[in-house]
């Protein structure tokens, strides 16, 4: 496959990550790698906007590498000294809620790089929707350095407890590497539930978030 141009399920991904770079340079390599990893795949970005962090770093990867990068930023973060400038085409958006569901609306998938509350927030907010049938999009964890361990073991002991369901639990994709956690969201093919399908979402519906009946392959 060296050398030769390949092309992916998803047409644009939506990357969750920190607005800070963290402390080991390999959650900043890991933003690169992924931004890389994406422009090889032909795969676009969209992502929460701006040039802080993590999210600077893929972002500039991704434009660099010649792919379309889409930021949606609230109005009230517009001002550069709060997220910086942003390469790419810009959406603004009213508010933090409708951030998080044009990014949803515009992705064929979720992965979310290491990052802190904003970024767990809206890592958890497409996997509860995952899990209530409103959007049937592969969910992805990039585990640099086991970043996401103690996450993860969180979420295994919910399942032991009752409050997750096994079926639920396997919304969530991990690998340690954006080669692999491209690959497996590739094939991840998601579990339907004949319950929750019949359900509506006027939530979703009034944040403009128009639900989908799955990938495109
Ligand atoms: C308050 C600080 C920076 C604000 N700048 C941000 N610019 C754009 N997007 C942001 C910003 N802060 C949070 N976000 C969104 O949440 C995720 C990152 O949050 P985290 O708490 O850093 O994990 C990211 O995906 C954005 O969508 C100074 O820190």
């Amino acid at each position: 496959m060296e050398g030769e141009t390949r092309s992916s399920r998803f047409k644009r991904i939506c990357v969750f990550c920190g607005s800070s770079s963290g402390k080991k340079p390999s959650y900043q390599e890991a933003a690169i790698e992924l931004g890389k990893e994406l422009v090889e795949k032909r795969i676009d970005l969209v992502y929460g906007g701006g040039s802080v962090g993590l999210m600077g770093l893929v972002s500039q990867a991704v434009h660099d590498g010649g792919r379309h990068v889409l930021g949606v930023i609230p109005r009230t973060l517009m001002p550069r000294e709060i997220t910086g400038e942003t390469v790419g085409e810009v959406k603004a958006v009213a508010d933090m809620h409708e951030r998080k569901a044009e990014m949803a609306r515009q992705a064929d998938a979720f992965i979310a790089l290491p990052g802190g509350y904003g970024t767990l927030e809206e890592l958890l907010e497409v996997i509860t929707w995952a899990q209530l049938k409103i959007h049937h999009k592969p969910v992805g964890l990039l585990n640099v350095e086991g970043y996401y361990n103690s996450l993860l073991s969180f979420i295994d002991k919910a399942v032991d407890e009752g409050f997750i369901s096994p079926t639920a639990r396997r919304i969530i994709v991990s690998a340690p590497t954006a080669k692999q956690l491209v690959r497996q969201l590739e094939e991840f093919v998601p579990e339907y539930d004949e319950i929750a399908a019949k359900l509506t979402w006027d939530e979703v519906d009034r944040l403009s978030y128009v639900p989908d009946a799955g990938v495109q392959t």
